[in-house]
């Protein structure tokens, strides 16, 4: 008998300290999405949307794991493949004649791969690729990129095969905020000041990505009277970034406060 009521009181104060738990989860959930706040990242391709989120990994959360960064590295080949592979395209569209008649054949090789498919980075083609950057035609096609589709980052990483060649080679914090990678699904991450997780998977059609913006952003009301601030922006610099983001947390912290004349 004794021993039973001992075990009903453990069951009951077990039973008690889950109910506690989850009472206190759900206060904590309650708070948060009180303070949750939606953040619709929207503009045209290469504009820096990824780069944001990239950076916001990088100063509000742990950035990028070991195997993150190695992740790069192909995508840090592929990059530089394909500036070169637009540049030798648009020599022809431009016509625009290379500095030296044997670069031509340099150009058909650099040519010879998709640069999806490119997994290493080695010769003949770093050679190739190194050669045909410093040739005059390629500089003059590259100071013409206004009047074809170039990446931006193409200076960044053609001026530093040196460091990327090596076999050691790892990407940089700067060399991931760098690497041009079409994103062709919709993603919804969510952060905190001290996280950032994906909460939800890709929504990969155009159907889905509709329902999926309207879901989330149809409880936002539209008020007439709401200020728009602008700011000025370079997505891959760490500082501008970090500088802008809490720019842009203090107006938001402000207005709660104004809102509960706490100001
Ligand atoms: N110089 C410079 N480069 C930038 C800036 N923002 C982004 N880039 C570069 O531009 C390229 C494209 O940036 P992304 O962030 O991938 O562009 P996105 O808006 O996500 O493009 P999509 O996914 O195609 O819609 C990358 O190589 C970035 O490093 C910027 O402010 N300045
Ligand atoms: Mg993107």
């Amino acid at each position: 008998m004794v021993n039973l009521h001992c075990r009903m009181t453990e069951e009951a104060r077990e039973q008690k300290r889950i109910n506690d738990e989850i009472e206190r989860q759900l206060r904590t959930d309650k708070r948060n999405s009180n303070r949750e706040l939606k953040l619709l990242v929207l503009g045209p391709g290469e504009s820096g949307k990824s780069t944001f989120i990239k950076q916001m990994r990088i100063i509000h959360a742990k950035g990028f794991s070991p195997k993150e960064t190695r992740g790069y590295i192909k995508l840090v080949y592929q990059n530089i493949f394909m500036a070169m592979q637009s540049m030798i395209k648009a020599m022809d569209k431009l016509d625009i004649s290379y500095g030296h008649e044997d670069h031509i054949e340099l150009a058909y090789l650099v040519m010879s791969i998709p640069y999806e498919k490119v997994e290493t980075f080695e010769d003949p083609y770093v050679t190739a690729i190194k050669r045909l950057w410093g040739d005059a035609g390629i500089q003059k096609c590259y100071d013409r990129r206004s009047e074809y589709q170039l990446t931006d980052s193409t200076e960044y990483f053609l001026n530093d095969i040196a460091r990327i060649e090596n076999v050691f080679y790892l990407p940089t914090e700067q060399d991931i905020l760098r690497v041009r990678v079409a994103t062709v699904e919709i993603l919804e991450y969510q952060f905190n000041l001290d996280g950032l997780m994906i909460r939800y998977g890709p929504k990969k059609d155009a159907i889905a990505a509709r329902s999926f913006i309207l879901e989330m952003f149809e409880s936002v009301k539209i008020d007439e009277d709401e200020k728009i601030y602008s700011h000025f922006t370079c997505a891959t610099n760490k500082e501008n970034i970090s500088f802008v983001f809490a720019a842009v947390k203090d107006t938001i912290v402000q207005m709660h406060l104004t809102d509960i004349n706490l100001d």
